[in-house]
């Protein structure tokens, strides 16, 4: 990448606030995790405003695993009761925040950790699953249906990276496990983002996944939307969050590989991009990284 390419994209990007969903999937290595703080630093030099919104399936597993208690999924969201709920808070918030948080402050004092139930930036409601047409409790797991995005503007008006774990306060009191896709992109909506970008372990969307290893490299918000029924597990929180937010507003959606290093930087700055770009409707003439 040589230097004079980004300049365009520094124009265009300046000012503009990115929410970058960094998934546990993605998080496979310290040398990985730090790349990524150094990526979400250098946007914040760079004059943008990055709000990082983290995941942590895998580590929840893991320490559920240690607690002897059983990890369970419906259609990519995990069963939640009261017992494991405090696993995910205490994962989330106690441990991924705090190690990204960490990472992001050795260059500088700009991460501000939080939890959606913090200054009520996240309200929920109880989620379903839908198995077979049927509803299925899943217990503690929420849907977010408020956004006060009040903290989340002051810590960025003064010059903030804030950090923000998928957990929200219920309109019944109760705490709910979100999952980190669709409150990336929730947020994302409720600041009026220029970008979401959702880091995870593959390259972009595949075209006709298992059988296929093609990366989709840009779609309309009406193509994604065909291709929504026939996404598995964890690719469809995600694909659904880039429709919501293309459609409501921000000005792109993209999933990228975040196994590869630097990867935030090169899509961002550079003119081919990288991943899967979706755009709204009305803008067929979007190429490379350019929104
Ligand atoms: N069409 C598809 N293209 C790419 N990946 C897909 C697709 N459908 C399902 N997947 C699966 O979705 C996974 C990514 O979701 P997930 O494991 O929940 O990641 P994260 O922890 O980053 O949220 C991929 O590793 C892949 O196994
Ligand atoms: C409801 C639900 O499934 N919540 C997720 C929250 C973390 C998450 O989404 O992490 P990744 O982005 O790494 O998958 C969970 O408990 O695993």
């Amino acid at each position: 990448m040589t230097l004079i390419e980004a300049l365009p994209w520094l124009e265009r990007f300046h000012g503009k606030t990115v929410v970058i969903k960094f998934g546990g999937n993605a998080m496979v290595d310290d040398g990985l995790k730090s790349a990524f703080a150094q990526d979400v630093v250098f946007l914040r030099y760079a004059g943008l405003h990055p709000v990082v919104v983290h995941g942590g399936g895998p580590q929840i597993s893991a320490q559920l695993d240690r607690l002897g208690l059983e990890s369970s999924f419906t259609n990519g969201l995990r069963v939640t009761t009261p017992e494991t709920m405090d696993v995910v808070r205490m994962v989330l918030a106690g441990q991924v925040q705090r190690e990204l948080v960490g990472l992001l402050n050795e260059h500088g004092p700009f991460a501000v950790g939080m939890t959606g139930e913090d200054a009520h930036t996240m309200t929920a409601v109880k989620r379903y699953a839908v198995v077979d047409g049927e509803q299925v409790d899943i217990g503690l797991v929420g849907d977010i249906v408020n956004i006060e995005a009040g903290a989340v503007k002051a810590m960025i008006a003064d010059g903030r990276i804030p950090v923000i774990s998928s957990i929200a306060r219920g309109t019944d009191g109760h705490v709910y496990n979100i999952n980190a896709d669709t409150a990336a992109s929730a947020l994302a909506v409720a600041l009026g983002a220029e970008m979401l970008v959702v880091l995870t372990d593959v390259e972009g969307l595949y075209k006709d996944w298992p059988e296929s290893d093609d990366v989709i490299s840009q779609l309309s918000a009406s193509e994604l939307e065909e291709l929504l029924p026939e996404l598995a597990s964890g690719m469809l929180p995600k694909m659904e969050g880039c429709l919501r937010a293309v459609r409501s507003g921000v000005g792109t959606a993209r999933v990228l590989d975040g196994r590869v290093q630097h990867s935030l930087l090169l899509e961002i700055f550079t003119d081919e991009g990288i991943g899967t770009m979706v755009v709204p409707d009305d803008e067929t003439t979007v190429t490379g990284g350019l929104a």
